[in-house]
């Protein structure tokens, strides 16, 4: 059949011949969930989930090397000429006693069953072989319209798997669609459960918020839900000025950018942002990031004033252009990129400074990139000097003197005081070292 269109057509047609096979074998088989979604939304499918009549060992029966991912909720991974497919039981369940997941599973017979236990509308969609939809909660019709709409009661589906209020955020924003009102209601009365909902879960909804093409719109949604108070690293975004998150949206979409502008906003610092990003289980390299990025702000902003204090409007432009360059030696050339992309951005109303500093943060910003490309050199290792030279041609011991002799050089190069060629390097280190003894 193959007649998706917003799917790679090699995945599609294995995902037919799985559903095929289940249905020359008596059962039911049917795509379900994101994929029935997204390609009625003309969003790129990224995988294909099957729900089918078929108990799990069936399923693993019928299709070799298949994967037992999770029998007792009926999921067996389905391999097919290298795509994987998850293929799992219609089913209901119940037991929720920790509002993460069910306690009991019941394998049933009729999918519109299967489809009833599902989040939202939209998500509750099956097609079959032949492209033929069931949809008994009108999840069609709130596509359409872009609405976000629990199937049945949302009190419930919320209860079940607190996780979902924030999915009904996350699909509000990335589709720029409204909550149904009963939804939000839910969502409301519900909140307080999302305490139970480990932070990765809750980070990754964030990520893909963030990461889509309407960040503002979910931000706002969880600042009027207060959603965030109940999360187990709970956040303050009752400071936020709504005026200027619709900023988020003109950042490029990944996650880093967004995650910073919105660490900005919040008035979080570089001393503390670890920590804080670690209660959110954020990887080492994106607390990294992070961190470097608020402190070359935090380093910026000092400078401004300082500079603007201590020199006569002649100067300023030769020293922002110095300070500039060895702040990007500490906090790394990533930083400075992350830094240039978001106060590009800023409108001045962002700034609590005088006019002369916000004068002098525009030339920086518009000479930012230029100034980073100057350089020629960001780190040690790439000086036409290196340390074992120097212990080499001065005879000396290693000791501190030589890390500072080093970055002493580092510096001189990057802001243009000296060439980097070897034999200029070395006089000149030769100089400092004797004129310190
Ligand atoms: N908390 C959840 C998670 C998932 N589902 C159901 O399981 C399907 C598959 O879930 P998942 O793959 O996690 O999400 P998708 O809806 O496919 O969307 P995305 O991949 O964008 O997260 C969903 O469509 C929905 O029918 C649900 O009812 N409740």
């Amino acid at each position: 059949m193959n007649n998706w269109k917003h799917v790679d057509p090699a995945m599609a047609i294995q995902g037919e011949e799985v559903l095929r096979r289940l249905s020359d074998h008596g059962h039911q088989a049917f795509f379900v969930g994101g994929c029935v979604r997204d390609e009625m939304m003309k969003r790129p499918v990224m995988d294909m989930d099957i729900t089918t009549s078929a108990k799990p060992e069936e399923v693993m029966a019928l299709f070799e090397g298949s994967i037992p991912t999770g029998l007792q909720h009926g999921t067996v991974t389905v391999r097919m000429n290298g795509y994987h497919f998850e293929v799992t039981t219609f089913r209901t369940e119940s037991g929720y006693e920790d509002f993460r997941r069910p306690s009991e599973v019941h394998f049933v017979d009729q999918v519109e069953e299967d489809l009833k236990r599902r989040d939202f509308t939209m998500n509750a969609i099956a097609r079959d072989y032949a492209g033929h939809i069931i949809d008994p909660f009108n999840g069609v019709t709130d596509i359409a319209r872009g609405i976000v709409r629990s199937v049945g009661l949302a009190e419930e589906r919320f209860r079940e798997d607190a996780l979902r209020m924030l999915r009904g955020v996350r699909f509000a924003s990335i589709f720029n669609f409204d909550i149904d009102s009963l939804t939000w209601d839910g969502l409301l009365a519900e909140r307080d459960k999302l305490s139970h909902i480990a932070m990765e879960r809750v980070r990754n909804e964030m990520d893909k918020l963030l990461s889509g093409p309407y960040p503002a719109r979910g931000i706002g949604l969880l600042m009027d839900s207060e959603l965030l108070h109940y999360i187990k690293a709970p956040v303050d975004l009752s400071r936020l000025d709504r005026s200027v998150l619709s900023l988020l949206d003109k950042l490029p979409q990944t996650t880093e950018y967004r995650l910073g502008l919105l660490l900005l906003l919040l008035g979080a610092n570089s001393a503390d942002a670890d920590h804080k990003l670690r209660a959110w289980t954020y990887s080492g390299k994106v607390k990294d990031r992070m961190t470097r990025f608020l402190g070359l702000h935090e380093e910026v902003m000092n400078h401004l004033s300082k500079i603007t204090k201590d020199h006569k409007q002649g100067l300023r432009s030769r020293h922002l252009r110095e300070e500039w360059k060895l702040s990007l030696l500490k906090h790394g050339v990533p930083a400075s990129e992350d830094w240039h992309v978001i106060h590009r951005l800023l409108p001045q109303s962002f700034y609590e400074m005088s006019g002369e500093e916000y004068l002098l943060l525009k030339e920086l910003v518009e000479h930012a990139e230029e100034w980073r490309n100057e350089m020629g050199v960001y780190s040690l290792k790439e000086l036409e000097l290196s340390g074992s030279d120097l212990l080499r041609v001065t005879g000396r011991k290693g000791g501190p003197w030589l890390g500072e002799t080093m970055n002493w050089l580092l510096r001189q190069v990057v802001t243009g005081q000296l060439v980097n060629k070897h034999d200029i390097l070395l006089d000149a280190a030769k100089k400092v070292i004797s004129d310190e003894k």
